[in-house]
């Protein structure tokens, strides 16, 4: 029977409450968009396998709760994140004065901490399968192309110190 895939990669959405994160999930992962706003109770995930370099790549997407009273279960989520980027996905909250203000701070912030940085729409699905492909790809290429599981792990980043300084941003790790 054929392999259902290369690669296991574990992926997981930081950010506030409402900024987007289960949207872009539910993009990604079942290419649906609904407008009805229901706040994540501590964490979930979602599946999908991508093609990435010729390798079936299976993504397993944690999506967690934003909410401050959820953070140490969500946290406990981050050991074992392999690579982050950082996503501002558009959501109806923001006007665009604050989008222009926040671009620029988030543009910043993503050069400072050395990472890739994606405006999405989960709505649209604006950049959404090319950041989390960007992801893997990164992920696949640092691990160079090894199976994960195999004490060869691709290096973690220290998702902590991206979380304190965001809002109104998601990232993707
Ligand atoms: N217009 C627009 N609205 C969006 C988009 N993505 C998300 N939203 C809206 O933003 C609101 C919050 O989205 P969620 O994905 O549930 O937010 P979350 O970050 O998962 O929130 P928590 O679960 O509380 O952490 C919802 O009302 C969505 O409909 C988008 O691309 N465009």
């Amino acid at each position: 029977m054929a392999k259902a895939y290369d690669h296991l990669f574990k992926l997981l959405l930081i950010g506030d409450s409402g900024v987007g994160k289960t949207c872009l999930i539910i993009r990604f992962a079942e290419d649906n968009f609904n407008n009805t706003y229901i706040s994540t109770i501590g964490i979930d995930f979602k599946i999908r396998t991508v093609d990435i370099e010729g390798k079936k790549i299976k993504l397993q997407v944690w999506d967690t709760a934003g909410q401050e009273r959820f953070k140490t279960i969500t946290t406990a989520y981050y050991r074992g994140a392999m690579g982050i980027i950082l996503v501002y996905d558009i959501t109806d909250e923001k006007s665009f004065e604050n989008i222009q203000n926040w671009m620029k701070s988030i543009k910043e912030l993503a050069r400072e901490h050395g990472i890739r940085f994606f405006e999405t729409s989960a709505k649209s699905s604006m950049n959404v399968d090319e950041a989390f492909s960007s992801l893997a790809r990164d992920i696949l290429l640092k691990s160079g192309g090894r199976r994960s599981g195999n004490g060869n792990k691709p290096p973690s980043t220290d998702l902590k110190t991206c979380d304190k300084k965001n809002t109104n941003k998601c990232s993707l790790g």
